[in-house]
């Protein structure tokens, strides 16, 4: 399967965004940060404003929840009609049974990690997620640089679900951009978020193109 890209809204300009949507129509899926100031010391939006993308975006939502209290919060935004919603194993109280609901509510379920979480966190329970996201910065701001260091731990994940025959996404999230994606790409990402590197630039959509080549071109 070709490497999709998920640009992430957080490096589009928010008084703007539909326009900003119709840019990255070529794009696989959207990526919504919803941020809370205290999972992560930012703030964004919350369920009303993921349902008004929901509503205006021609191409799917991944929506990345970096709040406390997922297990309260993450069924409501799952009830958007998103594709994909991700929270973080750190903020979960009960990760397996939260991606149960996720899924019972029609929308794929995602796990996600800090740069300094081990993926044994998670390793017991890989059958129950649709997605892990290898945070390749610390959350809470984009327009960072990409962490080579959590690379072990997506060649890790690459090899176990190879080994048990598992079909979860391994998504990646931070600093991506031209001179990174071939990193994580060999080491076994198949779903790239890019904020700055696609919104930062001139043409969104050639953006999106040459990213997605870069990283077919290092899976090969
Ligand atoms: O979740 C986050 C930041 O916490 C991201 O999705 C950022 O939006 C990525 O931005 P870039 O690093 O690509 O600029
Ligand atoms: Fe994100």
């Amino acid at each position: 399967m070709t490497a999709r890209i998920h640009p992430s809204v957080l490096s589009a300009d928010f008084v703007n965004m539909e326009a900003a949507l119709r840019t990255i129509v070529t794009a696989d899926a959207v990526h919504v940060d919803v941020m809370d100031n205290h999972f992560v010391p930012n703030l964004t939006f919350g369920r009303q404003m993921v349902e008004r993308i929901q509503a205006v975006s021609p191409i799917p939502l991944d929506v990345h929840l970096m709040i406390d209290d997922p297990d309260r919060w993450a069924p409501e935004y799952a009830a958007t009609g998103a594709a994909g919603v991700t929270f973080h194993a750190e903020a979960a109280t009960d990760a397996v049974e939260l991606a149960r609901e996720l899924r019972a509510r029609g929308a794929k379920a995602g796990v996600s990690l800090k740069p300094g979480t081990p993926i044994e966190t998670i390793v017991d329970d890989l059958a129950e997620f649709d997605l892990v996201l290898i945070m390749t910065v610390e959350p809470g701001f984009g327009g960072q640089s990409f962490m080579p260091e959590t690379m072990p731990k997506l060649q890790a994940l690459a090899h176990i679900r190879e080994r048990r025959g598992l079909a979860f996404d391994l998504q990646v999230d931070g600093g991506i951009a031209v001179d990174t994606i071939a990193t994580a790409a060999a080491a076994g990402a198949d779903v790239f978020v890019a904020g700055s590197a696609v919104f930062g630039g001139e043409d969104p959509a050639a953006r999106i193109s040459e990213l997605r080549s870069l990283a077919d071109a290092a899976r090969a």
